[in-house]
């Protein structure tokens, strides 16, 4: 028997034939005798690389060596077995076609008297010709006469697969990703939940191809995630030209571990896309020394005992944060360098604070616009920006801005800076890094809480974004609250929220419906800054266009955190 065995591998197949007539007699022939499934994996060119045997029902595959290059590839390998009693090819072969992305599997069914009655291919199907399975399996064919043109069949169905490739990484060089939701909670939320983290992984500059739902009612702890979802998600890898998976659900280090085994795709969680959002928004150095602590911290305890666990934990999003130089150093030097960076920490937070004393003195108000993400801040800044333009052309027409500020002496000037979006259900690790990139807000004097109105969330958000706040101890700061995306709403839900809530409807896309809002500033700064300044106001008074209102706005441009000077003449004064 071991001797039949042997002679298998150097059988050799042609090209063209998924297997050549005679091997699949011998294989029904041995597979017959010995009472057990067998099966060969064959080379492109026809060889035959792996010999198997089974059980009577079943067939193990055990690892193969590592795929060829590009994981959108197929494995260059097909794998043909048998099955005795004339048993139809099983999901437990689907299975392996899709886990090994095996060119093909294919299953000689033996009949009772030990002969190769027919021969049954099942392949991955590319996204394109894509109906609600990832595979296909063809009608069987007698074995000893094959139509298939295998060599013919599997380039041009790697071809397909390429051209989707191409045609999706054309679209944009960016990251592309798969997200993955496993969870216990009603599919409304899991869905909610998940259009965030497709928000998020935006604003990261990933592009979205897909999102994968499983509701379950127990949680699956070696993989998080089932069996058949898993094969599902790696043929829509394939098939969408995707090498990121980012679960919503925090997952552990050996969960990632066998996910990224299982699939070879990078894995990465909710938390680890949120460390990347702050390590690419942190601009001040205070923020960059705690979003890299963050970092670290994360990754310690998901050092495994593996050695290639740092290359995989790599796994975020382009070579942000901790680069690959410093992932390579072991577990103490980790350690090293977190109390190193926490020393470094310390001495930034001294100096700000000589800093802020600093900006004090100078007196100048600072407003921060705050709120959920995508409620819509970096909008209504660059629209107040546009808006400082059409100000001014106004301006140059009626006054002569020189001579304005001759005439008011204590003009009011105030910078208006936009954060970073608040997020939902902040692990409480992330806070401190989080809190960094929001470290500005402490200087704030008036906080604008942008809120999306259209978003049926929208008080869910108003709670987070309070929590947040006050967990950053801003709680106390006096806020002015700005319903936005006011022509996303219809009349009647416009008036219930504003009846609930005292706050100045916007549409940040729509300048003309900013002027309530810049009204309601006005006198909000107007109220901290200036009643007990008697000599302010004695200037004020004489002004000579006492009715106008003016505002002049000049951006220093700096990307995230861009400040806008607000100078205007009051009127009510
Ligand atoms: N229809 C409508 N869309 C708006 C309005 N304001 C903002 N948007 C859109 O909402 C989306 C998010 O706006 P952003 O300004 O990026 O939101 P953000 O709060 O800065 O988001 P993060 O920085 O990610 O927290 C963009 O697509 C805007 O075009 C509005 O008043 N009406
Ligand atoms: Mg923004």
């Amino acid at each position: 028997m071991r001797k039949r065995l042997e002679n298998l591998t150097r059988r050799r197949s042609l090209p063209r034939d998924v297997v050549s007539p005679d091997l699949a007699r011998d294989l029904a022939r041995l597979s017959f005798d010995s009472g057990r499934q067998i099966g060969v994996m064959i080379g492109r060119d026809g060889a035959v690389e792996m010999v198997l045997v089974g059980d009577s029902r079943s067939l193990y595959i055990p690892d193969l060596p590592k795929s060829r290059a590009g994981r959108w590839r197929l494995r260059g390998l097909r794998f043909v077995h048998t099955h005795l009693r004339e048993e139809p090819l099983t999901q437990d072969d689907l299975m392996d076609l899709v886990f090994l992305r095996l060119d093909c599997i294919a299953v000689i069914r033996v009949d009772l008297h030990g002969g190769a009655k027919d021969l049954e291919v099942a392949h991955i199907l590319p996204a394109s010709r894509q109906t609600q399975v990832a595979w296909r399996i063809l009608p069987p064919t007698p074995c000893a006469e094959p139509t298939l043109h295998f060599l013919e069949f599997v380039q041009s169905l790697e071809e397909e697969l390429e051209r989707e490739r191409r045609s999706v990484a054309a679209e944009k060089a960016k990251d592309r990703a798969i997200l993955v939701s496993v969870t216990t909670e009603e599919r409304e939320v899991a869905e909610a939940s998940l259009a965030e983290l497709k928000e998020l992984a935006c604003s990261a500059g990933i592009s979205v191809a897909d999102s994968i739902v499983q509701r379950q009612r127990q949680a699956n702890p070696k993989y998080l995630i089932g069996k058949g979802k898993l094969s599902e998600i790696i043929v829509r890898a394939l098939q969408c030209g995707v090498d990121l998976l980012i679960f919503d659900q925090d997952l552990n280090p050996s969960q990632i571990r066998s996910i990224t085994d299982t699939t070879e795709l990078r894995v990465i969680d909710r938390t680890q896309l949120i460390l990347d959002i702050f390590a690419q928004r942190a601009h001040s150095r205070e923020g960059k020394l705690q979003v890299e602590i963050a970092q670290l911290k994360y990754l310690l305890p998901r050092l495994g005992v593996k050695d290639d666990a740092l290359s995989r934990l790599r796994g975020g999003i382009g070579v942000r944060g901790p680069g690959e130089t410093k992932l390579e150093i072991n577990r103490r030097r980790i350690k090293d360098r977190i109390a190193h960076l926490e020393k470094q920490l310390q001495q930034v937070r001294k100096n700000r604070s000589q800093r802020r004393a600093k900006r004090l003195r100078q007196t100048l108000p600072i407003l921060s616009i705050v709120g959920y993400t995508n409620a819509g801040k970096s909008t209504l800044l660059n629209t107040l920006t546009h808006s400082r333009v059409w100000a001014e052309d106004q301006l140059f027409a009626t006054l002569d801005p020189t001579t304005r500020r001759l005439r008011f002496p204590r003009d009011m000037e105030v910078i208006v800076t936009d954060t970073v979006g608040f997020i939902r259900n902040l692990p409480q690790n992330l806070l401190d890094a989080f809190a960094a990139t929001l470290e500005e807000l402490n200087d704030a004097d008036l906080l604008l809480h942008v809120v999306d109105l259209s978003n049926p969330h929208y008080e869910d958000h108003m709670a987070s974004v309070a929590e947040i706040l006050e967990k950053l101890g801003l709680d106390r700061k006096p806020t002015v609250l700005v319903f936005n995306k006011m022509d996303k709403v219809d009349s009647d839900t416009l008036a219930r929220a504003l009846q609930r809530y005292e706050a100045v409807a916007v549409s940040a896309i729509d300048r003309t419906t900013l002027w309530p809002l810049l009204e309601v500033l006005q006198n909000k700064v107007e109220n901290f800054f200036l009643p007990e300044d008697a000599e302010a106001s004695e200037h004020l008074t004489v002004s000579e266009s006492p009715s106008e209102t003016v505002t002049v706005m000049d951006v220093k441009a700096n990307r995230l955190s861009t400040r806008l000077r607000v100078s205007w003449a009051g009127k009510d004064l």
